[in-house]
C-alpha cells in the first residue's frame, strides 16, 4: 500500500483519519489562506485543500510513491466566509451572527500523488439555537473558538448551540470520512483492509 501523508496541522483531522484506521504521517502545509476577489466559498475551500496537498507534496521531497491528503473547512453565512476569530470581539460577533439561524459548512478534501490530484467539496447545513451575549462571552473564555472556522467546535462545548445538522458530521469537524475513504480507495489505499486486520 502507498504511504499516506496528511498535510495538516489540525489535531481534529488527525483524529478523524485515525478513526478510519488508515496509517498516515502528518506533514505541515502552511499556505496563504486569503480568499481571491469574487471567489465562491466552494471554489475557495477546494483551492485551499489542493494547495495544502501540493504544499505537503513539496515537503516530502524524497517519497515520490506517497499520496498526500489536504483539507479545508469554511463556515459560510449569507454567502460570506467566516474564518477563524481574530479576538474576543470578532468571535462574539461571529457567534451572535450565527445565533438562531442556519449556516453552511463547506469542507474540501484533495488527494494527490505523482500523477494526479482528485478533490471533493462536501456541503452541510447547521442550525444554531438562539445564543445570548453572555453565552458568547463565556464560550470565548473556554478557549474553544480560537482555532476553529466560524469560531465554534461541534465536537466540543459548541455542540450545545447545535439544534440541527443536515449533512456530514465529520465534514463539519474538518474531514468528511465517507468521501475521504472513497478518494483513498481511488488511490489504492483501502480503509477496510486495515480495519479487518485489527
Ligand atoms: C466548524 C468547525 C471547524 N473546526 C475546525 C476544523 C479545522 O481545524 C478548522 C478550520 O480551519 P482550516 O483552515 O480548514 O484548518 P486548520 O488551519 O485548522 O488546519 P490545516 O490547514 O493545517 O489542515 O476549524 C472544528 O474543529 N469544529 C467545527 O465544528
Amino acid at each position: 500500500m502507498k504511504p499516506l501523508y496528511l498535510a495538516s496541522g489540525s489535531p481534529r483531522r488527525r483524529e478523524l483519519l485515525t478513526q478510519i484506521g488508515v496509517p498516515f504521517t502528518a506533514v505541515s502545509a502552511d499556505i496563504d489562506e486569503t480568499p481571491l476577489d469574487h471567489e465562491s466559498p466552494s471554489a475557495y475551500v477546494e483551492r485551499l485543500a489542493r494547495g495544502k496537498a501540493e504544499a505537503g507534496w513539496r515537503a516530502l521531497e524524497t517519497d515520490v510513491d506517497g499520496c498526500v491528503l489536504g483539507a479545508d473547512t469554511a463556515v459560510v453565512l449569507d454567502g460570506q466566509i467566516l474564518g477563524k476569530p481574530l479576538d474576543q470581539t470578532d468571535s462574539m460577533a461571529m457567534l451572535l451572527s450565527l445565533s438562531g439561524r442556519e449556516h453552511e459548512v463547506l469542507t474540501a478534501i484533495a488527494l494527490l500523488d505523482g500523477q494526479r490530484c482528485e478533490s471533493r467539496v462536501v456541503r452541510s447545513r447547521v442550525r444554531f439555537r438562539p445564543i445570548t451575549e453572555q453565552e458568547a462571552a463565556a464560550y470565548w473564555a473556554s478557549g474553544e473558538p480560537r482555532d476553529k472556522a466560524g469560531g465554534y467546535g461541534i465536537q466540543g462545548l459548541g455542540a450545545v448551540f447545535v439544534a440541527g445538522l443536515d449533512g456530514s458530521y465529520s465534514a463539519v469537524v474538518g474531514l468528511p470520512l465517507c468521501e475521504t475513504a472513497e478518494l483513498l480507495g481511488h488511490f489504492g489505499i483501502p480503509c477496510w483492509q486495515t480495519l479487518s486486520a485489527r
